[in-house]
């Protein structure tokens, strides 16, 4: 295999057990250059999956290569990998350039002042680099650990979660700083809860749920069955029976219940329902007040992944 064959993550098989707890169940999979988002609810093995790629955990079972080798046991990998930890792994008495020249001497770098110096510009924490980190806002906190896991010039970026916290204008800025890293030829691979923030970023897409592989590819594609699915709607409206009655004539309309005075509304698909609903509402004359979908939570999107 020639160097740019070689997959920049690979899995084969990995399973990775705490005790009884199964949190990664036979997990395969292939990661190259560019932006991956590794889409799971909470619980789902994302932080494990994460630290066995940057070769923090042993997997229990198959193996973890980056860059064509074994993760696990492997200085000559953590020095192509850079992990970003979920969890404030952030001494608040350090200022921002002392952290991030703290990772540099960690890795033995000949030169971590100019090191640091670098890693900072890129996440443009320069102007602030000489405060202390404890004073800083989430979104700095993010993107000086960013900084620390940059340091060595990897090629292999993991990230656990990198929006958590971050409010809208520094998630734009989170995101437009992983688009600059991807366009240098990294490997990027995050993980996130939210499916927001992987189709606003993400080429590929990986979904994890109860540790398995529930599927993978473009991300349009896994949006396409997550929202192509039965979906059910609990609807308030200013006459819920005059809506009902004109929603019957509406194809993509599969059921219609009232559950504890509420109108629950049964449809095909998302979009159709989304298109049916203030349509029939229209022609009824009635007024929405609200269209909540019922089955909502992210489990269960995730859930009808698996056993569809
Ligand atoms: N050190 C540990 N000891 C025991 N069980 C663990 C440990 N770490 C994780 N688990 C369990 O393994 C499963 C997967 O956890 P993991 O943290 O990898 O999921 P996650 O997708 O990252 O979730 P979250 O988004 O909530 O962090 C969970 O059931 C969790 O409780």
């Amino acid at each position: 295999m020639t160097a740019a064959t070689v997959p920049a993550i690979e899995l084969r098989g990995v399973s990775r057990w705490y005790g009884n707890v199964v949190a990664v169940n036979d997990v395969s999979f292939e990661v190259g250059p560019g932006i991956t988002g590794l889409l799971g609810p909470n619980g789902a093995g994302k932080s494990t999956l994460l630290h066995m790629m940057a070769g923090l955990l042993r997997p229990s079972a198959g193996e973890v290569r980056i860059l064509g080798e074994p993760a696990w046991r492997n200085p000559a990998i953590y020095r192509r990998v850079g992990l970003v930890p979920e969890r404030e792994a952030v001494y608040g008495f350090l200022t921002g350039r002392e952290l991030v020249e703290l990772a540099a001497r960690l890795h033995g770098l000949p030169d971590p002042a100019a090191a640091a110096a670098r890693a900072i510009d890129l996440v443009e924490m320069g102007p602030h680099a000489a405060r202390q980190a404890g004073g800083y806002s989430k979104g700095m906190k993010q993107r000086i650990k960013i900084a620390a896991a940059l340091v060595h010039d990897p090629q292999v970026l993991v990230l656990d979660e990198p929006f958590n916290g971050a409010d809208p204008r520094q998630r734009l800025h989170l995101m437009d700083l992983f688009r600059r890293m991807a366009a240098e030829g990294r490997t990027i691979l995050y993980s996130s809860h939210i499916l927001e923030e992987v189709e606003r970023l993400a080429d590929t897409v990986l979904v994890i749920v109860a540790g398995r592989l529930a599927a993978s590819g473009d991300f349009r594609r896994i949006r396409a069955l997550m929202t192509d699915r039965p979906h059910t709607f609990t609807v308030r409206s200013s006459d819920d029976r005059a809506l009902a009655a004109r929603l019957l004539a509406e194809p993509a309309i599969r059921g219609i219940a009232f559950e504890d005075g509420r109108l629950e509304v049964r449809s095909a698909e998302l979009l159709a329902a989304a298109r049916a609903l203030p349509r029939a509402a229209r022609e009824a004359g009635v007024t929405l007040f609200e269209v909540r979908p019922t089955d909502e939570s992210l489990e269960t999107v995730f859930s009808y992944l698996v056993h569809r």
